[in-house]
C-alpha cells in the first residue's frame, strides 16, 4: 500500500496536477489531460479523450472488470479551477507550496477538487500493486467547464452514446471539506438561478427627492431581497435549517451611475441600474412559487423592472421530480458506500443537500444514483477562497478512504445492486 517514499511521489504528483493552469475562463485543458494521460498510463488504465465541445477533452479511463456485463462504477472529477488573485494569498495560487511546518499544500484546486481526481488514480494504483482486480468496470473521468455550469461538459456526456455504453451503476462526484472530523456526503443538490434585475426610471438632479427613479425602483428589490435573504440565513443561524435546506440569496454586483474618466457623475441620479444574483434554490422548494415572487415583488414591471435569467437550472429527474439519490439502505449502494469509508478509518456526517452545484445533478437527472464526497475531514472549507490548501496528510488520508470505497464497489456481492444482471445468469 503506501511507504513513506511512495507517499512522497503521490504527493509530488499532486502538486504537479495543481500547477498547470486550468482556471477560467481560460483553462489549459490540453497541458491537464496530457499530464492526465501520463498518469493513466503509468497506472495502467486505458485511456480515451473525447471532445464533444471543440477545445473542451473530456479524457475517459477504464480499469476492465472481470464481469464486465455489471453496471460499471463511474469516478467523476473536473479539470478546471476557478480565477484567483494572486496578490491576496500567501503562496501564489498555482505554485502548489507545501508549507514544511503546517504540511499544508496551497493551491487553487487543492480542494476543489483536483485533490479528488488523483486520489482517485493513486488509490487504483495501490489496489492494482496490490492485485486487486475488480468486478465491475471502474471509469475514471476528467471533464471540463463544471465551474462555468457544465454545459460543454458532463451535460453532452451524459447524452452521448459513449456515456450510455459505460452502462453506469453509479458516480462519485465532489463534495466539500469538513471542520470535524465527520466526512460529509452528498445526496442532491440546490438549483442555481443566476438572473440579473434592470431597473429604469427617470433621471433627475442629484438634489432633488422624487420617486420612481431608477435606483430608487433597484433599491426597493434589494431591500426586499435582503428581507428574504435575513429570513433564511437567520434558519440557517438558529440550526432549524441546514445549509442546503434554505434558499440562498447574495449579490455578485451592483452596476450603476454615469462614469466619467475619474470616477462617476455626484450629482445626477442614473436613468438605468442593474444587480446581478446568485440564487440556490433546495429541492423542498417550488421554483414556480419563486419565480411567482420575483415577478410581483422582486423585479414588478410595475416599478420599471425587467429581470433576466443567466442559469435557471432545475434539477428535475425524467418524471419532473427532485432529482435526489437515495441515501439510505433502500439504496443497495448506500451501506457498500457507508460501510467502506467505516472500515478505512473514516467518520460520515448524515448526508446532506449540496449547497452549490456540481456536475451530479446531470447524472441524477437521468436517474443514476451519485453520491458528493471529498475525504478532507478537520479542514476548513476554502473552496473559490483565497488561501485554498489542503494538508498533504488528509490528501493521503484520502487515498486510503478512496482504496477502500474503490474495492467495496467495485466487488459484485448479492446485495440486491446487481439483481438484473443475476436473473440472466
Ligand atoms: C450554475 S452552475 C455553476 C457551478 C458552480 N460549481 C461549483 O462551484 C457553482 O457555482 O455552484
Ligand atoms: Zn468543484
Ligand atoms: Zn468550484
Amino acid at each position: 500500500a503506501s511507504s513513506p517514499s511512495s507517499d512522497a511521489e503521490a504527493v509530488s504528483r499532486f502538486q504537479e496536477y495543481l500547477r498547470i493552469d486550468t482556471a477560467q475562463p481560460t483553462p489549459d485543458y490540453a497541458a491537464a489531460v496530457a499530464f492526465l494521460r501520463d498518469q493513466a498510463a503509468a497506472v495502467g488504465l486505458e485511456a480515451r479523450t473525447l471532445e464533444f465541445a471543440a477545445g473542451k477533452p473530456l479524457l475517459l479511463l477504464r480499469w476492465p472488470g472481470r464481469r464486465p456485463s455489471l453496471p460499471s462504477i463511474l469516478l467523476n472529477s473536473h479539470t478546471d479551477v476557478v480565477p484567483s488573485e494572486p496578490k491576496k494569498w500567501e503562496h501564489a495560487p498555482l505554485s502548489a507550496t507545501l508549507d514544511e511546518a503546517s504540511g499544508r499544500i496551497y493551491a487553487r484546486g487543492s480542494q476543489d477538487m483536483k485533490c479528488v481526481g488523483m486520489q482517485y488514480l493513486e488509490a487504483i494504483r495501490r489496489l492494482r500493486n496490490a492485485g486487486f482486480v475488480p468486478d465491475r468496470n471502474i471509469y475514471v473521468i476528467f471533464v471540463p467547464d463544471e465551474e462555468i455550469g457544465g454545459h460543454e461538459g458532463v451535460e453532452l456526456f451524459v447524452a452521448s452514446k459513449e456515456f450510455k455504453e459505460l452502462n453506469v451503476g453509479l458516480v462519485l462526484d465532489e463534495g466539500l471539506a469538513s471542520p470535524r472530523e465527520e466526512y460529509r456526503v452528498f445526496y442532491a443538490e440546490r438549483s442555481p438561478w443566476w438572473l440579473t434585475i434592470k431597473a429604469k426610471g427617470a433621471p433627475g438632479h442629484g438634489a432633488k427627492l422624487y420617486d420612481g427613479s431608477a435606483m430608487e425602483n433597484l433599491m426597493k428589490s434589494v431591500e426586499a431581497l435582503r428581507r428574504f435573504r435575513t429570513a433564511q440565513f437567520d434558519l440557517v443561524k438558529s440550526e432549524e435549517k441546514a445549509e442546503g435546506d434554505v434558499v440562498s440569496v447574495n449579490f455578485a454586483y451592483l452596476k450603476a451611475g454615469t462614469p466619467t474618466p475619474t470616477g462617476f457623475v455626484m450629482n445626477l441620479q442614473p436613468s438605468e441600474a442593474e444587480v446581478g444574483i446568485d440564487i440556490r434554490i433546495p429541492p423542498s422548494v417550488h421554483t414556480e412559487a419563486l419565480e411567482k415572487r420575483l415577478a410581483e415583488e422582486w423585479a414588478p414591471s410595475s416599478r420599471n423592472l425587467t429581470f433576466e435569467f443567466k442559469q435557471k437550472g432545475s434539477v428535475l429527474d425524467k418524471l419532473g421530480k427532485p432529482a435526489m439519490t437515495i441515501a439510505n439502505s433502500s439504496n443497495p449502494w448506500w451501506p457498500v458506500f457507508e460501510e467502506s469509508v467505516k472500515r478505512a478509518g473514516g467518520k460520515l456526517g448524515k448526508p446532506e443537500i449540496f449547497p452549490a452545484s456540481t456536475d451530479a445533478r446531470y447524472f441524477r437527472e437521468v436517474g443514476i444514483p451519485a453520491f458528493g464526497f471529498s475525504p478532507m475531514a478537520n479542514t476548513p472549507i476554502l473552496l473559490h477562497d483565497h488561501n485554498e490548501f489542503l494538508s498533504k496528510d488528509e490528501y493521503l488520508k484520502g487515498i486510503g478512504i478512496y482504496e477502500s470505497i474503490i474495492k467495496a464497489l467495485a466487488t459484485h456481492k448479492d446485495d440486491g445492486i446487481d439483481e438484473e444482471s443475476r436473473a440472466e445468469l
